[in-house]
């Protein structure tokens, strides 16, 4: 689902003189169905990087990601946003909302971007934010006024409403107390027994146990090493 072979990235830094500096260099990996990956290694290893050049944010420098069997590597932009449509998930530590948009709708979009009937898709939204323990009285409410936490499940509740057959995971369990992040967990764990192909960055080592079928060390990636 996720394939990932020779990729290489340099970031050059046009504000200090052109600058580049090399991140990554023949990266590969493999993520099955059903299979979780975690992404390990120090900080500054680049981690984050690979994560979001197989999102499609970071373009790589060479080499070839291929999600689902679609070559992202040098995909238009247009076939970038259909895979992220349908096939890519992502859930980031942070969430970016319009202003004034429901907390309920903000979680159903994903669904009703596909075609998905409003009461279906809040019905599915509402179940959710009732796991993730987002308080009722909140869900007419835009998030942006949220707590941390709280923002970090209605992205959490958003990630998981549709059931993405890949998904990438940020830090699902940053800033969040132990009941939610064992929530967190359970809906890994269900997406992994439909068949998703998880990869994720969990610097919580308890729940990086807890999902995580293999871990790969990004330190193997870096440029120059030899290994
Ligand atoms: N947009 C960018 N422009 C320039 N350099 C960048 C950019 N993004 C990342 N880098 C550099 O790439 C390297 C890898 O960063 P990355 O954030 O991927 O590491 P990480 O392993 O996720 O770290 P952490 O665990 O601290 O989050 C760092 O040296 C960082 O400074």
């Amino acid at each position: 689902m996720i394939d990932v072979h020779n990729l290489s990235k340099s970031f050059t830094l046009h504000n200090q003189g052109g600058a580049v500096i090399p991140v990554m260099a023949s990266a590969a990996l493999h993520v099955g169905p059903g299979e979780c990956v975690g992404l390990i290694g120090q900080s500054g290893s680049g981690k984050s990087t690979l994560m979001r050049m197989i999102h499609g944010n970071y373009l790589p420098g060479a080499g070839s990601i291929r999600i689902a069997g679609v070559q992202l590597a040098g995909a238009q932009p247009r076939a970038v946003m259909a895979l992220r449509r349908n096939t890519l998930g992502y859930v980031s530590q942070f969430l970016r909302v319009l202003p004034r948009v429901p907390t309920v709708d903000v979680v159903a979009e994903p669904l009703r971007i596909l075609g998905v009937p409003r009461d279906v898709a809040q019905a599915r939204a509402e179940c959710l934010l009732w796991r993730l323990n987002i308080p009722r009285r909140l869900w007419s409410l835009s998030p942006t006024t949220f707590s941390g936490g709280e923002q970090q499940r209605v992205n959490i509740a958003r990630g998981f409403v549709h059931p993405f057959p890949v998904l990438l995971l940020d830090e699902p369990t940053a800033s969040l107390d132990a009941r939610n992040r064992d929530v967190v967990l359970t809906l890994i764990a269900e997406a992994k027994a439909r068949g998703a192909a998880i990869l994720g960055i969990f610097h919580d080592e308890a729940a990086r146990d807890a999902v995580c079928d293999r871990l790969v060390d990004v330190t193997g990636f870096t440029p120059g090493r030899t290994s």
